[in-house]
C-alpha cells in the first residue's frame, strides 16, 4: 500500500514491516519468500534480463549456495571483483577454465559466480538497477538461497571529501530530501521506504583499516535521477541555474549530512528492504563536488579508487566465511566457469591434428 512518505508514516510503516517482514519475506529455513503471490502460480518464470529461467535452468543447483550478491555499475568492475574475490577467499577454478559471464546472452547485464558470491553489473540509474533487483530477488527465491546479503560496490561524487574517500551509506535521500523511493504503479505514486541495514554499515566501517591510505566514512547518500542537472552540475548540455545556485544547493546538502551523490541507492535500499534482505552500499568518491563537476582523474587513478570499496567488501565476505568455517573448503565447486579461450584453441588444434 502506498504511504504519504512523511517521516511519521515511514517510521510507522517500518516498525510494522519489521514485525511482519520475517513471515512475509522468509520461509522457516531462512530462504527468500516473495511478496508476490503470482509467481508461484506461473508455470515458469523467465528472468529475461539475466538470461536465466526457473524451468530452463536448475537454479537451486546453480545458485542455492549464494550468500552475497555484489553489484556495481559496469561489467568490467564486476568481472574484476569476481576475480579479486576468488583470490581473496582462496577459490580455485579447475585447470583450463575461466569464470563465465552467466548473463552474457542477455546483452544487458554481466554476472559471475564464485562460490557463495555473485558479482553482477547493474548499469546506470534507477530504472536499470530496479529491473536487475526484481530479477536478482526472484533468482534468490527460485534458488532457495538462505539470508542473502546484497552489497552495491559503486562510485560517486563526494561532498566536502577528498577524492578517493570510501563512503558507506547509512541512509538515502532523493534530490528533494525524501527517504523513500517513489514510482508510478497503475497510475498512482507508490512510495517505499529507502532503508539500509545500519548494523551492516557499522560492521563494514569496522573493517576499514588505519593503514588504508584513504578515509572511510559513513553517512547519507543522495540518489539523483541524472548525472548532470540532477546532481547540480553546470557542465551538462543544458543548465538553467548559476554556479552560486549550485554551490548553495551542494553546501546545503553537506549541512544535512549528505556525503555523496550517486544514482542507484534509492531503489537498491527500498527494494532490498521490502524483500527483507540485508543490504549495504559502499562507494568511492571520484571527485569533490564542492570543487568542480568534471570527472578528470586519470584512468589509473580511477581504477585504483574503484578497488577501495572492493577491498572493504572482500574483507567483510572473508570475515563472514571465516566465521562460518567456509573459507578453505573450496575445490572448484560452486563457481560457474567455462573452458578458457586458450584451452578452446588448444582443443581445436588437437582435434584438427587428429583429423
Ligand atoms: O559507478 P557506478 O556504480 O556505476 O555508479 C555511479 O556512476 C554512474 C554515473 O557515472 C551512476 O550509475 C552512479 O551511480
Ligand atoms: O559525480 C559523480 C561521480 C560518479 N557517479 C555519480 O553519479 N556522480
Amino acid at each position: 500500500m502506498a504511504n504519504c512518505g512523511c517521516k511519521d508514516h515511514i517510521n510507522n510503516n517500518t516498525e510494522k514491516e519489521n514485525e511482519a517482514s520475517d513471515s512475509l519475506t522468509r520461509y522457516p529455513d531462512g530462504s527468500v519468500k516473495l511478496r508476490n503471490p503470482h509467481i508461484q502460480l506461473m508455470d515458469q518464470d523467465i528472468l529475461y534480463h539475466i538470461a536465466l529461467g526457473s524451468e530452463s535452468h536448475d537454479l537451486i543447483e546453480m545458485f542455492g549456495d549464494v550468500k552475497f550478491v555484489c553489484m556495481g555499475g559496469t561489467p568490467k568492475r564486476m568481472e574484476t571483483f569476481a576475480h579479486y574475490i576468488m583470490e581473496e577467499i582462496g577459490y580455485k577454478l579447475p585447470t583450463g577454465t575461466t569464470l563465465m559471464d552467466i548473463s552474457q546472452y542477455s546483452y544487458r547485464y554481466s554476472m559471475y559466480k564464485v562460490g557463495p558470491v555473485i558479482s553482477v553489473s547493474h548499469g546506470m540509474g534507477v530504472a536499470s538497477i530496479g529491473i536487475l533487483l526484481h530479477e536478482m530477488i526472484k533468482l534468490m527465491y527460485h534458488a532457495k538461497a538462505k539470508e542473502p546479503i546484497f552489497i552495491r560496490i559503486g562510485t560517486c561524487g563526494g561532498l566536502d571529501l577528498e577524492p578517493g574517500t570510501v563512503v558507506i551509506s547509512d541512509s538515502v535521500v532523493d534530490g528533494l530530501g525524501n527517504s523513500f523511493y517513489s514510482m508510478p504503479i497503475l497510475g498512482k505514486i507508490v512510495k517505499r521506504p529507502a532503508i539500509l541495514d545500519k548494523k551492516l554499515a557499522r560492521e563494514l566501517k569496522a573493517l576499514a583499516s588505519v593503514d588504508d591510505p584513504y578515509d572511510t566514512t559513513v553517512g547519507t547518500t543522495m540518489c539523483a535521477e541524472d548525472f548532470y542537472e540532477g546532481q547540480g552540475r553546470i557542465d551538462g548540455a543544458f543548465c538553467d541555474f548559476t554556479e552560486t545556485d549550485k554551490m548553495q544547493y551542494l553546501e546545503d546538502l553537506v549541512k544535512k549530512g549528505v556525503k555523496n551523490i550517486e544514482m542507484e541507492s534509492l531503489p537498491f535500499s527500498a527494494l532490498t528492504h521490502l524483500a527483507g534482505i540485508r543490504a549495504a552500499i559502499v562507494c568511492v568518491t571520484f571527485l569533490n563536488r564542492l570543487k568542480g563537476d568534471q570527472v578528470a582523474a586519470p584512468k589509473e587513478v580511477m581504477n585504483e579508487y574503484q578497488e577501495r570499496p572492493q577491498k572493504l567488501v572482500a574483507r567483510y565476505i572473508k570475515k563472514y566465511l571465516q566465521s562460518k568455517g567456509r573459507l578453505s573448503s573450496f575445490d572448484g565447486h560452486g563457481s560457474i566457469a567455462v573452458k578458457s579461450p586458450r584451452r578452446f584453441k588448444l582443443v581445436q588444434q588437437e582435434s584438427q591434428t587428429f583429423e
